[in-house]
């Protein structure tokens, strides 16, 4: 964890977050109370047993849904609507691409927010189809594309924005093992490459061992912070490697007995 008050603010820091639904059937408390930092250019991935508020966090964190006290702030700035330095990606990607569109057209459209050039567009959208393994399926539809495929575009699309801080809600969750693998190790590029801060909801222990520095680990309802377990393995990490590794093995066995008590 990166904190103290005298350095500069965190890229993310989420101070006593507290997040209250109003429903039909009265007031739900989902969120009662979260601290924790994401420094610049780190990964940092959530975890906790299903239905904790992981998703009702990232939906605070990208300013969709009010918080209701305490606070989430982007280089120090409360957010309180969509940060224009922030893209999510969500997990379902058939509904975040615009079937219509082609794919150039798709990873083209948020970027028509930052007024650039007819080529540093190009240059965008060409390096991010690039650095997803997509070079030359500009001109394709999604419905063309595999699952994996249309998920790549998705974070091609994120990428090409170029945000400071990336947000994905279980982003791999429905895409084969091979091309989980693939995805994930773009994340690792993509933060090396262009210092993104990324922020990652995953179910998968291994997942979160593989690409944090840290990971937040989510428990009791309403939510709080169990534990934020800081992961050292440097760069570069390695599917096979450093998934062998002897403390790869302890911090996966740590992290799920935290979720398994938290649950
Ligand atoms: N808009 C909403 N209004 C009321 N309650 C909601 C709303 N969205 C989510 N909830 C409730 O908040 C709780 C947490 O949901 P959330 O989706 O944030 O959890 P999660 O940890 O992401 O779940 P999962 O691991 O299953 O994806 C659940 O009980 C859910 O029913």
């Amino acid at each position: 964890m990166t904190a103290n008050s005298t350095a500069a603010p965190a890229r993310l820091s989420v101070t006593g977050l507290a997040k209250t639904y109003d429903t039909a059937k009265g007031r739900v408390p989902v969120i009662a109370d979260l601290t924790f930092e994401v420094a610049t250019a780190e990964i940092a991935c959530i975890v906790g047993p299903s239905g904790i508020g992981k998703t009702t966090l990232l939906k605070c964190l990208t300013g969709l849904q009010p918080i209701t006290s305490g606070s989430a702030r982007i280089d120090g700035r409360p957010i309180d609507g969509p940060p224009e330095e922030m893209a999510l990606v969500f997990q379902e990607y058939t509904r975040s691409l615009m079937p219509w569109l082609t794919v150039e057209r798709n990873v083209r459209l948020p970027l028509r927010h930052l007024r650039l050039s007819r080529a540093e567009t190009a240059e965008r959208v060409g390096a991010a189809l690039a650095a997803v393994g997509l070079a030359g399926a500009e001109g394709k539809y999604p419905w063309q594309l595999s699952g994996g495929m249309q998920q790549r575009v998705a974070i091609a699309r994120a990428i090409a924005y170029r945000p400071e801080v990336l947000v994905m809600d279980e982003p791999f969750a429905s895409v084969d093992a091979q091309t989980r693998f693939e995805l994930e190790d773009l994340c690792l590029r993509i933060r090396e490459e262009f210092g993104m801060t990324i922020v990652i909801v995953t179910h998968d222990i291994d997942e979160a061992v593989y690409l944090s520095d840290r990971v937040v680990v989510l428990g009791e309802r309403p939510a709080r912070v169990t534990e934020i377990i800081d992961i050292d393995f440097g760069e570069p990490r390695d599917q096979l490697r450093t998934r062998a590794l002897p403390e790869f093995a302890r911090l996966r066995t740590e992290i799920f007995e935290l979720i398994r008590k938290a649950g």
